[in-house]
């Protein structure tokens, strides 16, 4: 397959090493100064890991092009709506996810459960921990957010706030910034009498770059906009 990197920092070169390892080539390395519609021209795929400022568009140029696309990108939740909207109208392929890792996808199903298990326990208090490198720029993270929304169709908490302080229908989510943290997230119920928590961490951004790739392969030849949870099955 023939795959354009759309952002080549940190993870496009992480993905760039495991899509050679499968036997993709790369067609284009895609950095901020470059003509974006040219370069993907012959592509199969593209895979899009830039900046929450440069995503949306982005994705305004590859999709209508027809090329599909793999967005790995956070921090543009808020105009979903709009972007499944130019999918339909374009007949285009898209997969995103804010994570695309086997391992926080798999938490992503945990953290369901055990929500829901909790509901029936109010006495315990939710919140969240997420810990990131200081280059970073959105807060809180991507997936940070779908934990939340996993929380939140279970416990009919509507709001998340960031911080640790407690509020009433609302889930506190602590955004840490430490020296090359790849990704660590943690949801916490927590009384004076004991704590449950679930943690994920990442050790190395493999994890990510994988799913991407792997997500990569599964679009070719589909047409829709689809999540990690689609490509897994889960
Ligand atoms: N969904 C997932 O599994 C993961 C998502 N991410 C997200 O991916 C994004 C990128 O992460 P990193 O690679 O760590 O960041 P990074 O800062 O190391 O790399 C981003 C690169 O994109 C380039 N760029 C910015 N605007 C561009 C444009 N318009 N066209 C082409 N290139 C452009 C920048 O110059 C930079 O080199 C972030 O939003 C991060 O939150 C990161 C890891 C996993
Ligand atoms: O910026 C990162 O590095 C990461 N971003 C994603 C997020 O915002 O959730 C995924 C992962 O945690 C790494």
């Amino acid at each position: 397959m023939k795959i354009a990197l759309l952002g080549y920092g940190k993870m496009g070169k992480t993905i760039e090493r495991i899509a050679v390892e499968r036997g993709h080539s790369i067609t284009a390395r895609i950095g901020r100064q470059d003509d974006t519609v040219e370069n993907i021209k012959g592509a199969d795929v593209v895979i899009e890991f830039t900046s929450p400022e440069s995503v949306l568009d982005n994705l305004f140029k590859v999709i209508p092009a027809g090329i599909p696309i793999v967005c790995g990108t956070t921090g543009w939740n808020e105009y979903l709506t709009e972007i499944e909207e130019l999918v339909k109208k374009s007949q285009g392929s898209m997969v995103h996810a804010s994570n695309f890792s086997l391992g926080v996808n798999l938490f992503f199903e945990l953290n369901k459960k055990l929500a829901q298990m909790m509901q029936s326990f109010p006495e315990y208090e939710v919140s969240m921990q997420e810990i990131h490198h200081t280059e970073k720029k959105d807060a809180p993270s991507g997936t940070a957010i779908t934990l939340f929304e996993g929380i939140s169709e279970k416990l009919g908490k509507e709001k998340w706030h960031l911080g640790t302080q407690s509020e009433e229908d609302s889930i506190a989510i602590d955004a840490v910034r430490e020296e090359d943290v790849k990704g660590t997230h943690s949801v916490a119920y927590k009384n004076d009498i004991d704590s449950i928590e679930i943690i994920h961490k990442a050790n190395t951004r493999d994890g990510f770059a994988l799913g991407s790739v792997i997500a990569a392969e599964w679009i070719v030849n589909k047409k829709g906009i689809f999540t990690m949870k689609d490509v897994l099955g889960l």
